[in-house]
């Protein structure tokens, strides 16, 4: 079958229609895109939202030039015994997979096909995204050019080892959780002190955004933008006093290595 320039995304779940959503605001049309979706009535739904064909999996792999795997790490296994009849060397797959290694996806695919394994993040919706990007064995330059065109639509790619890449999950691909979870909690403070949840919600959003960018277009290490917050004997000093006796720092070293742990896992279960 004559391959067209397609790419398809196979499981539209949060982060296939993040992607998705990213390609189609980045310029590329519906026509060149494919999606795959085993529930009809989510299929109907992305259909009728982006104008891009839901096809089979069979049928995506056969079509188009790049395959890129969105599914749960646990749902890798049947999917890649699903396409990997119909696939040729000459396409590219790019996993999206928490844990999954690019040998993994290459021992069950045939010879000599190129996996670029990807850990993207969420704000990618927004074109605020983080996407690491690993060679695997048959990949050249020319495959992880094609994987940061997909990815630098929805924001920023940078390329790692792939020993590192339970790592980079533990941070970026899991990281916004981390900030959502502190942004939840302080909202929740100003409620407790009297303030309505909308007024505390802008003062803590803001802030979080005003922060970020702080750190992003000073390029001041974050301790010396947290002590110019913190006053001698002030209110900040007494905050922070609270954050260390209670633990927060060792906290979120655990909660990442956990994360890191899990990630790891995934590739073996
Ligand atoms: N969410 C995130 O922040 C991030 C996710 N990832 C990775 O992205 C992948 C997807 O995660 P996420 O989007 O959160 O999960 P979701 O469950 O939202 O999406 C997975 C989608 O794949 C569909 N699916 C499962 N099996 C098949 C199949 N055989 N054929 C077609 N579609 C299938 C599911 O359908 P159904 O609903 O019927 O189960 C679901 O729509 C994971 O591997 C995860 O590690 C990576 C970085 C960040
Ligand atoms: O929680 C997860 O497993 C996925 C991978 C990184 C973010 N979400």
């Amino acid at each position: 079958m004559a391959m067209t320039s397609q790419v398809a995304i196979l499981g539209a779940g949060v982060m296939g229609e993040t992607l998705l959503s990213g390609l189609l605001r980045a310029g590329r049309r519906p026509e060149e895109l494919l999606i795959t979706e085993r529930r009809a009535e989510r299929a109907t739904e992305l259909r009728e939202r982006y104008g891009v064909d839901v096809v089979t999996n069979v049928d995506a792999a056969a079509k188009a030039d790049t395959l890129v795997l969105v599914v749960k790490p646990q749902d890798m296994p049947d999917l890649l015994a699903e396409i990997a009849p119909v696939i040729q060397p000459s396409q590219t797959v790019v996993s999206l997979a928490a844990g999954i290694t690019t040998g993994f996806i290459e021992s069950r695919l045939p010879e000599g096909v190129a996996v670029v394994r990807v850990m993207p993040n969420t704000p990618a919706l927004v074109d605020e995204g983080m996407a690491a990007i690993s060679r695997g064995a048959h990949c050249d330059e020319s495959h992880l050019v094609l994987a940061e065109g997909l990815l630098a639509a929805t924001g920023r790619v940078i390329r790692v080892p792939e020993k590192q890449q339970d790592a980079v999950t533990a941070i970026s691909g899991s990281g916004p959780a981390y900030i959502f979870f502190v942004v939840e909690a302080m909202i929740e403070a100003g409620v407790h002190m009297g303030l309505p949840r909308s007024t505390a919600s802008e003062l803590v959003v803001q802030t979080v955004v005003g922060s970020a960018k702080l750190l992003r277009e000073t390029g001041e290490h974050p301790t010396v933008l947290r002590e110019r917050v913190t006053s001698p004997g002030g209110t900040t000093a007494a905050a922070v006093r609270e954050l260390e006796d209670h633990k927060v720092r060792a906290a979120f070293l655990s909660a990442i290595e956990a994360a890191r742990n899990r990630s790891r896992a995934l590739a073996a279960e």
